[in-house]
């Protein structure tokens, strides 16, 4: 049985996810985490989610704390914590406010629990996995981010929609950067088994159409609700269990890759990966020569912007 730790729960991506959380069957204790300060609204948290166990009669322990020693023990950490973007905003804009904080609570993470899964949610996400990555002092495949993971669900249901079919039959995958460089992956994309492109209404895909619904889905949420919630909530829940069960699926998170595709590497990015126990493996893949251009487009947008990140970090900045 498993505890899994959130920092960040008081927010709105938070308080999903740790309701998802709770009803993957593997886990025993949930700790909603917050700063100093934030205590009594963890508290009432905790009471609504202890009613939400109670009422489905699940015996999911819930904790909250600021403390950090009680992370400790932690096998999953997940961090929701940042200032998410207003409407007009971009995610990279988000990058300098929130590194400081997730190099501080990478660093925390890598202190009190250096054998725990980092899972990195805020944005931007992939630049974030980096920071954590270096900050917490971690191994590469224990440090994740949320990636293309939920691009990826997003293009599965925009194309389960268009062939008319269960969206469990769609297998497709978004690798980059979660944000405007994203790479949808046509080469890997299948219904039913059967590559799109052998399908004859593959000529009256609208790719352009369906690329931007899932390129805009974010601030098409958020100019009408103000936050993506349970989307992001429900997505990171799937890798949760993923790793927590040592399930071995292939889903395409924000990793440390060094060449694994076509050569091209040195970068966090949103990459398939075989999440188990341990944390995530980067596979080798092949694809089209127009997705490798794509893609190393994507990575040296993220790469230089991550070394930017990093460098005003270090001087202190
Ligand atoms: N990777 C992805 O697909 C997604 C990423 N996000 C990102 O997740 C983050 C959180 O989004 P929301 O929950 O909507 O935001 P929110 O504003 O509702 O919650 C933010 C959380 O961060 C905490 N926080 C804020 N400033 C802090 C600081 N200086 N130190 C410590 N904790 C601090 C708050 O107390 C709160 O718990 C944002 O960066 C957002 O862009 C959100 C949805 C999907
Ligand atoms: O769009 C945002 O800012 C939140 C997010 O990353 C998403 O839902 O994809």
């Amino acid at each position: 049985m498993a505890k899994v730790a959130i920092i960040g729960a008081t927010g709105n991506v938070g308080r999903y996810t740790a309701l998802a959380v709770s009803y993957i069957p593997y886990v025993s204790e949930l700790l909603l985490f917050g700063r100093p300060g934030r205590e009594e609204v963890l508290h009432g948290l905790a009471y609504d989610l202890q009613d939400s166990f109670a009422a489905r009669g699940s015996q999911t322990d819930v904790k909250f704390s600021s403390t950090p020693k009680d992370l400790e023990g932690s096998d999953i950490i997940i961090v929701t914590s940042g200032v998410p973007r207003k409407e007009g905003q971009d995610r990279i804009d988000l990058a300098h406010e929130n590194a400081r904080m997730i190099s501080e609570f990478a660093a925390m993470v890598g202190w009190y629990a250096p054998d725990a899964i980092l899972f990195i949610v805020s944005n931007p996400v992939d630049v974030m996995t980096a920071v954590a990555l270096k900050y917490s002092g971690m191994k590469p495949g224990q440090v994740i981010g949320l990636g293309t993971h939920l691009d990826s669900m997003r293009l599965k249901w925009n194309l389960s929609r268009f062939f008319d079919v269960h969206v469990s039959e769609v297998h497709t995958r978004i690798i980059g950067e979660h944000g405007d460089s994203m790479v949808p992956l046509w080469s890997a994309t299948t219904i039913g088994g059967i590559s799109i492109q052998n399908l004859p209404e593959f000529e009256n895909l609208p790719e352009d159409r369906i690329m931007d619904n899932v390129m805009n889905a974010g601030s098409a949420i958020i100019s009408r609700i103000g936050a993506t919630v349970y989307g992001p909530g429900d997505a990171i829940a799937t890798i949760v269990r993923t790793i927590l069960g040592n399930e071995k699926r292939v889903l395409t998170v924000s990793t440390f890759i060094s060449s694994e595709i076509h050569n091209i590497g040195d970068v966090c990015i949103g990459t398939p990966a075989l999440l188990d126990k341990n944390g995530a493996k980067p596979l080798a893949i092949n694809i089209s020569e127009h997705e490798v251009d794509e893609f190393r487009k994507s990575v040296e947008k993220v790469r230089g912007i991550t070394q930017e990140v990093i460098e005003r970090l270090d001087e202190g900045c």
